[in-house]
């Protein structure tokens, strides 16, 4: 499924079937690039290598093969390439090139991995394994904020827009699309991972973005972990796409994620709450009155609310619930409902 031109591609869309063999025959007799003679169109070479991932059992087998296609011509889509660029022959070089970034393909990496960036709400960001690809649902998430700071123009740091916390930032696409569409914000974004870090930084660089964000090695789930983020406070609110999978369900993850992403970047332990609790725990203390906005898993809503409910802590409450566009209950708005003191 494809979704603005881009691969639709969703953490929660389960395992899926695995046609074809061990690596070893990914390297098999049929490839297009056993044809050395430099007649092969990118139009050719697209059918080609979409029948042998499908052969194979590689998922989104025609997105695949245009999208390494296209990167090895210099354009974002096949769609975008002239006619002319379609149907002339490669050079041996760009027919070499497609070989190698489709085997890649045929050993089950990520095509973002692969192209080594990939769009988020129109940002171009650089994809580095094993930070984790940043999903489409999770644009969703950054639409909600954003339409929550419209509704509360009060809502405002020093500088004249609000200050967010982004817990977990990995590649920098919340953290970074919500500064880039929030002129006047600021975003402090924390990731226990250093390969997370780097990448954030390295983003914020590439989009002229890094006066306005603070990234900072941080473990939430560790004691007293919070505290370099004291000074900070009070923060507006505090977003966050948090390692949710349950424990049990890790080994049913695609191949492309459990080969190539960072297990912790998924894994949530036992119930998926392990990130999660630790955000409701201590975002209160430095949070103002929005509240805090998170993606989890369908199942989170109801252990979210029980856990709440648990907690001696009376002062968040679960105020909304959204969908995804499979209709989903899958993000969360908790609300503080005392004033930070
Ligand atoms: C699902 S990824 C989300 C990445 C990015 N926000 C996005 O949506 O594309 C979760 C991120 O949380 C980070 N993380 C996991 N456990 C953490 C912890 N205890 N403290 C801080 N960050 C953590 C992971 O390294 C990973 O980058």
């Amino acid at each position: 499924m494809k979704l603005g031109g881009r691969m639709w591609w969703t953490l929660l869309s389960g395992p899926r079937r695995r046609r074809g063999g061990p690596l070893s025959r990914a390297f098999g007799s049929q490839q297009p690039h056993s044809h050395p003679t430099g007649e092969s169109s990118a139009t050719e070479l697209v059918r080609r290598w979409t029948e042998i991932f499908e052969k194979r059992g590689i998922p989104e087998a025609q997105e695949s093969s245009e999208y390494i296609v296209a990167h090895v011509l210099g354009a974002k889509t096949f769609q975008s390439l002239k006619p002319v660029c379609r149907t002339k022959p490669l050079t041996p070089q760009q027919l070499h090139d497609i070989h190698e970034l489709c085997s890649l393909r045929l050993q089950r990496m990520p095509v973002q991995y692969i192209l080594g960036d990939w769009d988020f709400r129109g940002l171009n960001l650089k994809m580095t394994p094993p930070v984790f690809i940043p999903r489409p649902e999770t644009e969703e998430l950054v639409e909600w904020v954003l339409e929550e700071v419209a509704q509360r123009p009060h809502v405002a740091g020093t500088q004249g827009g609000p200050l967010i916390l982004e817990v977990g930032c990995g590649s920098g696409a919340v953290s970074l699309s919500l500064l880039n569409e929030l002129p006047e914000s600021q975003v402090i974004a924390v990731d226990k991972e250093e390969a997370a870090i780097r990448l954030t930084r390295d983003n914020a660089r590439r989009l002229r973005l890094q006066d306005r964000i603070r990234v900072i090695p941080l473990d939430v789930t560790s004691e007293g972990s919070w505290t370099p983020l004291l000074p900070w406070a009070p923060l507006d609110l505090v977003v966050s796409n948090p390692p949710y999978v349950f424990y049990q369900d890790m080994e049913q993850l695609a191949p492309e994620i459990l080969r190539y992403e960072d297990p912790v970047a998924l894994d949530g332990g036992e119930e998926g709450m392990d990130v999660i609790c630790s955000i409701l725990t201590l975002a209160p203390r430095i949070l103002k009155d929005c509240g805090i906005f998170l993606e989890v898993d369908p199942r989170h809503p109801e252990l979210v609310g029980s856990w709440l409910q648990s907690w001696p802590n009376p002062s968040l409450r679960l105020v909304a619930l959204r969908q995804d566009l499979c209709g989903r209950p899958r993000f969360l708005h908790v609300q503080k409902s005392r004033p930070y003191v």
